[in-house]
């Protein structure tokens, strides 16, 4: 009897042995839905000029969930609020590192920085210091000074053109003023004086941007893509630009070291006095390489991302009037005489902030956040998701999902009257800031620059557009690269509002 019962209870342990190895198998082979692709490239010749767009195209067919090659690449790519909110939220822990690419490795040296740095304890260390001393909102607001001035410089040279009639170049416009603003809280310097100009510092970041955006055969094929990149002139391109970025940092040093400088303390000055007070990050000392890779991220996080939030901004104002008529009735209503809107005065600009949202829900600065990569197995949508995996979250996509947004590529800013959605990072359906640990840690930096800057070209000015030219002229074709800007620069002719 008691042989039988021992049989019959090892025949059962068997049989669940056996269907247990089976459905973790299964669950293994469980994989999300891919487009075919080519032996050695697999998906990459579906990328196009615009990936954002392609891959939002290729997700109506495959999913909000879809597995891609590029090159040797597995790369997974969600495309709903709802995907979103797994990869950012709730397995955020098992995907918050960040995959090693080329440029970013070369201009960060060799990821000190935080934007591209891995996920580990020194990250931790570094991100935690610069949110408590470089992006807080006490230090953001003593720079406000800077910001006052340099829009004012703005308002007058807009003015100057409104007098004379003639048009106004405002995507050129909106980035120098984030160059100068930017600069000179970092750097404490306008540009006389330093080699650089203003126009050749402009060219530096715009050539940096160029070579971050370009296709990089190291980053799809690891084992000999550098071999193509030589070949291509993209590695001496890099080289060239990561040099010119060191000298500036160099010069930007002596600078603060001879103490040719004045007003309140900037970037590089907090930065040398953490170095200074031999302040320890994660597994060592600060030194001047972690100063530059964290100066890399301020130009490059800080002078794209704004300047194209307000271009894409005044482009959707100008076709549709109706919301332009709007938004500036408030913003003179409300204020009613000043020469400067202030920051406190913003507070009360409800709709000018729900045109702000609008913006980022169609013209997200970074359509696909910033890559991130799978550090432990975790499951999506029932798929499994190995370790290594590459992650995009397209947000450009999430911001035309009809199934969230109703009539998603009418520009309507009313759309937020009474939704609790913002762009903080808490709402998946709007997402130009991220969320999850990797969240851009300068939001509020990010969020003053363009209101503030919108809502002084809104309140003293009226806009036209320049002769020769119709509204369907102004179009909303992006240029291929990093970030999702304008493509076609927006000019435009300012009349001055005379009514204060
Ligand atoms: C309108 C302005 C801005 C927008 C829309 C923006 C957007 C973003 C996005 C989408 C990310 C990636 C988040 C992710 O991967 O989940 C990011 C990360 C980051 N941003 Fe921003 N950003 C802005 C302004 C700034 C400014 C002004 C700075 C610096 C001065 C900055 C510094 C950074 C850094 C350092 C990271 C990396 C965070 C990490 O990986 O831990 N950003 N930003």
């Amino acid at each position: 009897m008691a042989t039988i019962l021992f049989l019959s209870l090892l025949f059962l342990s068997c049989i669940l042995l056996a269907a247990f190895t089976h459905k973790k198998r299964q669950q293994h082979q469980r994989k999300p839905p891919s487009p075919p692709g080519f032996p050695i490239i697999g998906n990459l010749h579906q990328l196009g000029e615009l990936p954002h767009q392609s891959l939002w195209r290729l997700s109506k067919k495959y999913g909000h969930v879809m597995l891609l090659k590029f090159g040797s690449i597995p790369t997974v790519v969600v495309s709903s609020s709802e995907t979103a909110k797994q990869v950012l939220k709730i397995h955020d822990l098992h995907c918050c590192s960040r995959p090693s690419l080329a440029g970013p490795r070369a201009l960060s040296y060799n990821y000190l920085d935080i934007a591209f740095s891995p996920f580990d304890d020194y990250w931790k260390e570094l991100r935690r210091i610069c949110v408590q001393e470089l992006f807080s909102v006490k230090r953001v607001q003593s720079f406000q000074p800077i910001k006052e001035d340099e829009v004012k410089k703005l308002i007058d040279s807009v003015s100057e053109s409104a007098s004379q009639g003639t048009p106004v170049n405002l995507s050129e416009k909106f980035t120098s003023l984030t160059v100068r603003v930017t600069c000179k809280a970092t750097f404490g310097v306008n540009f006389q004086g330093t080699v650089l100009n203003s126009d050749r510092f402009e060219k530096l970041i715009h050539d940096t941007y160029l070579f971050l955006g370009s296709f990089s055969a190291s980053d799809y094929f690891p084992n000999g893509g550098w071999i193509i990149d030589w070949l291509t002139g993209l590695h001496g391109q890099r080289e060239r630009s990561v040099r010119a970025l060191d000298a500036f940092y160099e010069q930007m040093f002596d600078l603060h070291k001879q103490g040719n400088k004045e007003g309140v303390e900037d970037f590089v000055d907090l930065l040398l006095r953490l170095e200074k007070e031999e302040t320890v990050i994660g597994y060592g000392k600060l030194t001047r390489n972690h100063i530059k890779a964290i100066l890399m991220n301020v130009l490059i996080g800080g002078i794209g991302t704004s300047a194209i939030t307000m271009t894409w901004a005044m482009t959707e104002l100008m076709r549709n009037p109706r919301v332009m008529k709007k938004v500036q009735s408030e913003i003179r209503n409300q204020i009613g005489k000043k020469s400067m809107i202030t920051l406190d005065d913003i507070d009360q600009l409800h709709y000018l902030k729900m045109v702000i949202n609008e913006t980022w829900r169609l013209h997200p600065p970074s359509p696909f956040l910033i890559p991130r990569q799978v550090m432990s197995e975790f499951e999506l949508n029932d798929y499994v998701i190995p370790v290594k995996t590459r992650l995009y979250v397209n947000v450009w996509a999430i911001g035309r999902d009809p199934d969230t947004w109703k009539d998603p590529e009418e520009f309507l800013p009313e759309r937020f009257v009474n939704s609790s959605i913002d762009a903080k990072g808490q709402h998946f359906e709007l997402l130009p800031f991220g969320s999850g640990r990797r969240m851009c840690p300068a939001m509020y930096m990010g969020t003053t620059m363009v209101e503030f800057g919108l809502a002084n070209m809104l309140y003293h000015f009226d806009w036209k557009i320049p002769v020769g030219m119709v509204a369907e002229d102004i179009d909303l074709e992006e240029s291929p690269g990093l970030n999702a800007s304008k493509k076609n620069e927006l000019v435009l002719v300012p009349l001055k509002y005379l009514d204060h």
